[in-house]
């Protein structure tokens, strides 16, 4: 089945890497706004997303949204499906995914990442490089658990949140939607929704 890329950065590279992996789609390209001509790993940017109505015409069927932003993969990836795309998940052969976890559409599962038991990632979550959701963890839409977190069990994390490269976070704790931790830190206590958060243990951070 042909599949398009929507994004041309650094994750998208990876994101083609893992379907290289896989050998699941063909990968026609990338979508990006004003880098018509340019080549990621030796594919094509094939123009910006207005050109995603007339590729879907043309038969390409699946689409895999590879943009680092939260909410605005959230709005790409609802788009795409009003324009009948399919939005497969990628999931890298070296990911360890418990049979009893459930993964959403157009999610993406890096390399040596794990997914525990009856864990849910919903769609277009990203669980990137070598990052552990233990049991019983609901990782909410869009959000994007960064290289190397660890997420004990029983963790919820809201929509669109993201938690920073290499943060731990203890056992049943409950983050809002929209939250952002910082790089490096550890969440031992819950957080509301909309809040910016660092450091070990977690607190609020400054805005500069
Ligand atoms: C493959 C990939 O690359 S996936 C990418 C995943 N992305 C990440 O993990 C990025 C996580 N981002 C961060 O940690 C960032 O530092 C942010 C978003 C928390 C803050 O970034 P900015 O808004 O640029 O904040 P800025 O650098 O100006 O710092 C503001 C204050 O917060 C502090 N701060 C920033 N980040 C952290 C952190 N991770 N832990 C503790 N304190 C922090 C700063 O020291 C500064 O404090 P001060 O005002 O007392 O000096």
């Amino acid at each position: 089945m042909k599949l398009v890329i929507v994004g041309a950065g650094g994750h998208a590279k990876v994101v083609l890497e893992v379907f290289r992996a896989l050998g699941s789609h063909d990968v026609v390209g990338f979508i990006a706004p004003d880098m018509l001509g340019a080549q990621v790993l030796g594919l094509p940017v094939l123009g910006d997303d207005t050109l995603l109505p007339r590729l879907r015409k043309e038969g390409v069927q699946a689409a895999l949204v590879a943009l680092g932003n939260n909410r605005l993969r959230q709005r790409i990836g609802r788009q795409l499906q009003e324009m009948g795309y399919l939005l497969p998940a990628a999931v890298h052969p070296s990911a360890l995914v418990s049979p009893s976890a459930r993964i959403g559409q157009g999610v993406v599962v890096m390399a040596r990442a794990v997914v525990g038991t009856e864990t849910v990632l919903q769609e277009l979550s990203i669980l990137n490089t070598g990052a552990v959701v233990d049991h019983d963890n609901s990782i909410g839409a869009a959000a994007h658990i960064a290289p190397g977190c660890a997420l004990a069990g029983n963790v919820v994390v809201g929509d669109r949140t993201l938690i920073g490269v290499g943060t731990a976070v203890r056992p049943g704790i409950q983050i809002g939607g929209d939250v952002i931790v910082g790089a490096g830190s550890a969440v031992v206590s819950n957080l509301e929704a909309d809040c910016r958060v660092g450091g070990t243990p977690a607190k609020p951070l400054r805005n500069r």
